[in-house]
């Protein structure tokens, strides 16, 4: 179609008129041509100084060259020493060969340079020359001292003009001014290691190092002096302390004047021998004696209570765990979280930059995260704050929505959501599409998950106050579930340090309790059937065992769940055993966080996979037992002091009783004390059964693993065992047993009324 274009032919154009070259410039005026042509008047000194500059470049040169030239001769020296002796070429007087050539440079050397000494070749008489160079270096060092007393302040200047000691000066100046990085050639230095390295190394290492860099071999040879250096260092220690006095229980008196200076020597001291017990121990004293006086100590000085510290003690190693309680008394570094609904991480960093924050992106791990160093203003008081560009938060908190991966579009619930940190990030992650519902039973706390949705432009919730355990009875086929469980918030010490001084073993009770109920609920709010779900992720802010893997490994045996990675790349596996304990072997998919590793408050992170929305049928039976008895376990930790109040006010006051509890029999003395007696039962019951075996373990649990208390669980189990299978309860008992007990209540009010109402006829 249409005519082809001939481009082959076409004549190549000549360059324009700016590509020619042009020739040199003309100066219109003299002053501003090139100073070449120029005769220079030189001004008298002017011309003085150029005379002495020329000489003294001359002689520079000449001075390197008898340098270069020197150098030569000495690796010549060299090589020849390491050549056979029966070489002959051209001998001079000391029996040494060398060329022809070589021996009219050294004399035109010698000749040139009369400070450098004739070197003298190796005789019988002075066969010190071929001793180690350490000793050569100090007999050098002798000789030269003598010479330098002799020659005094004239040597010093010659040294100064001579730029083979000019060098050498230079030379020592550089050893003193960077000693580590001229230790690495400093071969002197390296004699000892460089033997070490040659006895060391292996023969087939020769040509490995041949294949080395310079800067490689250098390299090399620093880590191996490093590792001598560490290895002395480890036996001069060693030396040390087996020369000083070894740990020795305190008398009492001593105890008494204990200073804060004290206790934490001690617990170094104390350290020291179990780090090593058969070496250290005083023959009389057991290592349960030398824990306790640790434990008391670590209490002192780091202001725990004993049963929180014991508990720290079972978890962490010693070594750790004084990583760990030192790791917490540091507040850990302010984080917050750009709120992706609003701004971007990028433009957010730029504005607070430029109010003088000085920050950077927390991780690689998260895209919103920064961490603020310090700031010029109040961070929860900027126009971007106020904005709802970033919300302040922890940096483990995001680990737990991660693990949630929320989609768009889908039906998540945040179980325990005040104050709607998690919340919002679920929001901001779903782009505010599909529905969110924001539950927390708290009233009060409820307002601030409202004001923070308001301020960050949450959309898509809908905010309810409700007993996260009944949520199954309100809602349920759930995506994706967050149950952000109430704690007791071991893993944020430094955060709120009363936390280590208050919570006791109710209180870890209690939260166990709760946190069973709210799991098991999550998980039947559920839907097993999502298409794009069915997760249950459950975190705390505690390390402690109880809280954490015993909770879900519960859940795995009462539910159709199974554990599933969390996603994150980091983080300590969860505890498959535990003391004598036992968890399910996936436990090691639950994620851990802790201040000393991650510089984060103490996190714990799983995740749940709902394969089954039945409910196992072997547990059905159990289910309606165990909901009534973690009913029975929430009862029992309030203090007695409370009951016996509410027993007094039962018994004075009579007041009318209304919904489930109407038609509940007064009580009279008897059964007071009966009830009395029952909750002081109780009281020392939920220790042992709150904290369930998770497997086939005799012993009992959470209870201090002494002798003696083994003993005494022995007798009690052994006393439980009889009285089930001889029940000696008395008759009153007997008749008052039904008032006491769950179902058959109903029954005995029942029986009660009629008597009463035929009394009051009678
Ligand atoms: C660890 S906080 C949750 C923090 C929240 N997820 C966040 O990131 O902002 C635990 C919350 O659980 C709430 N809570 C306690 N017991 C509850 C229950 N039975 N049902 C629902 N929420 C409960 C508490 O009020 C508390 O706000």
């Amino acid at each position: 179609m249409g005519r082809k274009a001939e481009y082959s032919e076409k004549s190549k154009k000549g360059p324009g008129r700016k590509a020619r070259r042009q020739g040199p410039p003309s100066f219109p005026k003299k002053s501003f041509a090139p100073l070449e042509d120029v005769d220079k008047t030189l001004t008298h000194r002017q011309k003085q100084r150029l005379a002495k500059h020329l000489k003294k470049k001359t002689e520079l040169k000449e001075r390197r060259k008898l340098f270069k030239e020197k150098k030569k001769l000495n690796k010549k020296q060299q090589l020849y020493q390491t050549d056979s002796e029966g070489d002959e070429k051209t001998t001079l007087d000391n029996g040494h060969s060398m060329d022809q050539g070589e021996n009219e440079t050294i004399d035109a050397v010698v000749k040139q340079k009369p400070n450098i000494k004739k070197t003298k070749r190796y005789t019988d008489d002075n066969r010190d020359w071929l001793t180690p160079k350490q000793k050569k270096k100090q007999q050098d060092a002798k000789i030269d001292e003598e010479e330098d007393d002799k020659s005094g302040s004239e040597n010093e200047e010659s040294a100064l003009d001579d730029p083979v000691s000019h060098e050498n000066i230079c030379d020592e100046i550089a050893v003193f001014k960077m000693g580590k990085l001229d230790d690495l050639s400093d071969e002197e230095n390296c004699d000892d290691f460089e033997k070490s390295d040659e006895e060391n190394d292996n023969p087939d290492d020769g040509d490995e190092r041949d294949d080395l860099l310079p800067i490689e071999r250098d390299c090399k040879k620093l880590k191996k002096r490093e590792a001598e250096l560490v290895k002395r260092a480890d036996e001069e220690l060693q030396m040390l302390v087996g020369q000083q006095d070894v740990f020795q229980f305190a008398e009492d008196s001593e105890e008494r004047d204990l200073t804060l200076q004290d206790v934490l020597q001690r617990i170094k001291d104390v350290n020291l021998v179990l780090s090593d017990f058969n070496k250290y121990r005083q023959p009389n004293r057991s290592r349960s004696e030398y824990m306790e006086l640790l434990k008391n100590d670590l209490c002192i000085y780091y202001s725990y209570n004993e049963f929180l510290m014991s508990k720290l003690m079972d978890i962490f190693p010693l070594s750790e765990l004084m990583e760990y309680l030192e790791a917490s008394e540091v507040a850990r570094p302010l984080t917050i979280r750009t709120n992706t609904l609003k701004t971007r991480r990028r433009d957010l960093a730029a504005a607070l930059i430029n109010r003088g924050v000085n920050l950077d992106p927390l991780g690689k791990w998260t895209k919103v995260g920064l961490v603020i160093y310090n700031s010029q203003i109040p961070l929860g008081a900027t126009p971007e704050y106020l904005a709802g560009h970033y919300i302040i938060q922890g940096a483990s908190s995001l680990l737990s929505v991660m693990a949630l991966a929320p989609q768009e579009g889908e039906r998540i619930l945040d179980m325990c959501s005040a104050p709607g940190g998690k919340g919002s990030h679920i929001a901001a992650i779903m782009k505010n599409t599909g529905a969110l519902f924001a539950n927390d039973a708290n009233k009060d706390r409820i307002k601030a998950v409202v004001a923070n949705f308001h301020r960050l432009g949450v959309v898509n919730s809908v905010i309810s106050c409700e007993d996260g355990c009944n949520f199954r009875q309100i809602m349920t086929g759930f995506d994706r579930i967050l149950l952000d469980a109430p704690c007791t918030g071991t893993g944020v010490v430094s955060k709120d340090p009363s936390v280590k001084s208050t919570k006791t073993a109710v209180d870890v009770q209690r939260c166990y309790n709760l946190q069973r109920k709210l799991l098991l609920s999550a998980i039947d709010c559920t839907d097993a059937k999502s298409s794009t779900g069915g997760y249950i992720v459950y975190s705390t802010c505690s390390i402690l065992p109880e809280e954490n893997e015993w909770v879900i490994d519960y859940a795995l045996k009462k539910r159709n769940v199974k554990l599933v990675p969390t996603g994150s790349d980091f983080g300590v596996e969860g505890f498959t055993k535990y003391r004598q304990y036992r968890f399910h072997p996936s436990l090691n998919l639950t994620r851990r966080y802790y201040p000393h590793e991650h510089n984060m408050d103490g996190f714990f992170v799983a995740k749940l996979k709902k394969f089954s929305n039945t409910i196992p049928v072997s547990h059905e039976v159990e289910k309606e037992e165990d909901e009534h008895q973690l009913d029975e376990d929430m009862t029992i930790t309030v203090s007695s002091a409370e009951h016996e109040e509410e027993l007094r006010n039962d018994k004075v006051n009579e007041p009318v009783k209304i919904g489930k509890r109407a038609g509940k029999p007064n009580l009279s003395e008897l059964e007071l004390e009966l009830k009395k007696k029952k909750l002081e039962t109780n009281k020392t019951k939920y220790v042992v059964k709150v904290f369930e075996k998770p497997s086939k373990t005799k012993r009992p649990l959470c209870v201090q693993n002494t002798d003696e208390n083994r003993q005494e669980l022995d007798k009690s189990q052994k006393q439980k065992e009889k009285s089930q299978l001889k029940p000696k309860v008395s008759t009153e008992a007997v008749e008052l047993m039904p008032l006491l007990e769950g179902k058959s209540i109903k029954k005995s009010n029942k029986l009660k009324n009629q008597q009463k109402s035929k009394n009051l006829k009678n």
